[in-house]
């Protein structure tokens, strides 16, 4: 398509060499000396791009800019000295300026640069549209699943506070981006934050920001999580895990919508709605006073609990399907279990939930190489571990239990293991929960010959 341009300038001259140029670039470029012309071409045309004089004979610049920029980027054209002007018509929405006299190598220059971001934002926005616009990620018809999407629908609309609850891996974090992708704010940022990987004061400069000389190495101010989340969602995953210091923070922003920067003396206001996970028994812990009971209660205002997948088998076929679909591999060789293999799927208890039928089903992908389809044999359900934090969501350690006494290879090998599942393979959380580097952990799954290496 070649680019239509309009170039509205009564300096003749000038005119007519800025359209020659951008002829000779490609463009099909119309010239006319006065707003009246302008008019009369843009009630049959619909340009790509105008350049456009701020002094015309029958009206100027700033007056005609805004009901240009809507359509189309505009380029204006100011006599040398008039920069104040041209800072003002780039305020009004003009995409760049020029000085006179037009230099053609920089129309040139400008021209491509502003067409560029045009179509950049064009494309941009038309992606946005389209995520915007999508179906529901989640997969799955069973009774279950349905109350907690009709869950979603009621609550999402309102700006309340909501807590999901759940075993680790059943979608707790998809459940969140649903209740936003549903809201009214859903075009504004959705931001996540895992309250158990970090330690204490890292976690509230993330989440607060601080100001500069708030501690050492704070050489700038840095604005925190809440405030990226302006006007959108904070999602605050495994909140079980945070101190008593926070939860005080965190009660503040829920009862005032008010906090401060690390450092800080000012009181700040959150826009933000917040959306909190946990798979812990947070009444249990209040009560324990493990934490504080009052934001219990202001967080337990809405609650969303997603069931556990054994309690919800209907959907593990839906879900394969899913899983396989979204495998560039599979698509590939058109993948598919076969019936034996399903059986199997639906038959296990599934400790690890949807993340540990992902992390499998992604494994049987890899293990039945070329062959389209999906025998039981691909597929490797946890040997020997029969319970892990997710079978025990109210409890804080780890049990792994062995069908023989096992070697100190074996506890590393199903510990590490455990860790990879619970932290969806995400390496970096593995080894900040285990003291190590993550080079270590990357030792570590080539020693034991994880898939994921
Ligand atoms: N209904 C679903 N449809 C499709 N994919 C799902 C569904 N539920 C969960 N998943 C996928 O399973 C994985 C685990 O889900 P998610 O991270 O939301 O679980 P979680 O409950 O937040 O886990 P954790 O407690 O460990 O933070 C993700 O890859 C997610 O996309």
């Amino acid at each position: 398509m070649i680019p239509l341009v309009l170039v509205i300038d009564d300096d003749v001259t000038l005119n007519r060499l800025m359209v020659g140029q951008l002829n000779r670039m490609g463009h099909a470029a119309t010239g006319v000396h006065s707003w009246a012309a302008a008019q009369a071409y843009l009630q049959q045309h619909d340009p790509h791009l105008v350049l456009l004089d701020c002094q015309l004979p029958d009206a100027r610049g700033r007056d005609i800019l805004p009901q240009l920029v809507g359509d189309c980027p505009v380029i204006i054209i100011t006599a040398y000295g008039s920069v104040k002007e041209a800072v003002g018509a780039m305020q009004a929405g003009a995409a760049e300026y020029l000085l006179k006299p037009v230099n053609l190598d920089e129309l040139q220059l400008v021209i491509h640069k502003v067409l560029d971001a045009h179509s950049m934002k064009q494309e941009f926005l038309y992606l946005k549209e389209q995520v915007q616009k999508r179906k529901s990620f989640m997969i799955g018809q069973s009774p279950a699943l349905k109350e907690v999407e009709n869950m979603i629908d009621a609550v999402a609309p309102s700006m309340m506070t909501v807590l999901i609850q759940g075993e680790s891996g059943v979608g707790k974090e998809l459940v969140a981006r649903e209740i936003h992708e549903r809201s009214q704010v859903a075009s504004r940022s959705f931001v996540a934050l895992d309250c158990c990987t970090m330690q204490e004061n890292l976690f509230e400069s993330e989440l607060f920001g601080h100001e500069k000389g708030a501690f050492t190495g704070a050489d700038r101010q840095k604005k925190g999580l809440i405030e990226s989340a302006e006007g959108g969602t904070l999602f605050l995953d495994e909140i079980g895990e945070i101190t008593p210091a926070i939860q005080a923070k965190l009660l503040r922003i829920l009862e005032t919508g008010r906090f401060r920067r690390l450092g800080g003396t000012r009181d700040l206001s959150a826009n933000v709605r917040v959306v909190a996970a946990t798979n812990r028994d947070l009444l249990a812990m209040s009560q324990e006073g493990t934490f504080r009971a009052d934001l219990f209660y202001r967080l337990n205002g809405f609650t969303i609990y997603v069931p556990p997948l054994r309690q919800r088998r209907d959907d593990i076929p839906a879900l394969v399907k899913h899983f396989i679909n979204n495998h560039d591999f599979s698509r590939r060789v058109n993948k598919h279990l076969s019936e034996e293999a399903l059986a199997k799927l639906v038959a296990y208890p599934w400790p690890g939930n949807i993340r540990e039928l992902k992390n499998m089903v992604e494994r049987a992908i890899i293990l039945s190489g070329d062959t389209a389809r999906i025998l039981p044999g691909h597929i490797m359900l946890s040997d020997g571990v029969v319970s892990t934090t997710a079978a025990k969501p109210a409890s804080k350690g780890v049990s792994l239990d062995f069908e023989q006494i096992p070697t100190l290879d074996d506890l590393e090998k199903h510990y590490l293991h455990l860790l990879l599942d619970k932290f969806n393979g995400h390496r970096g959380k593995v080894a900040r929960t285990l003291g190590i580097s993550e080079r270590n952990v990357y030792r570590l799954l080539k020693k034991y010959e994880f898939m994921e290496v």
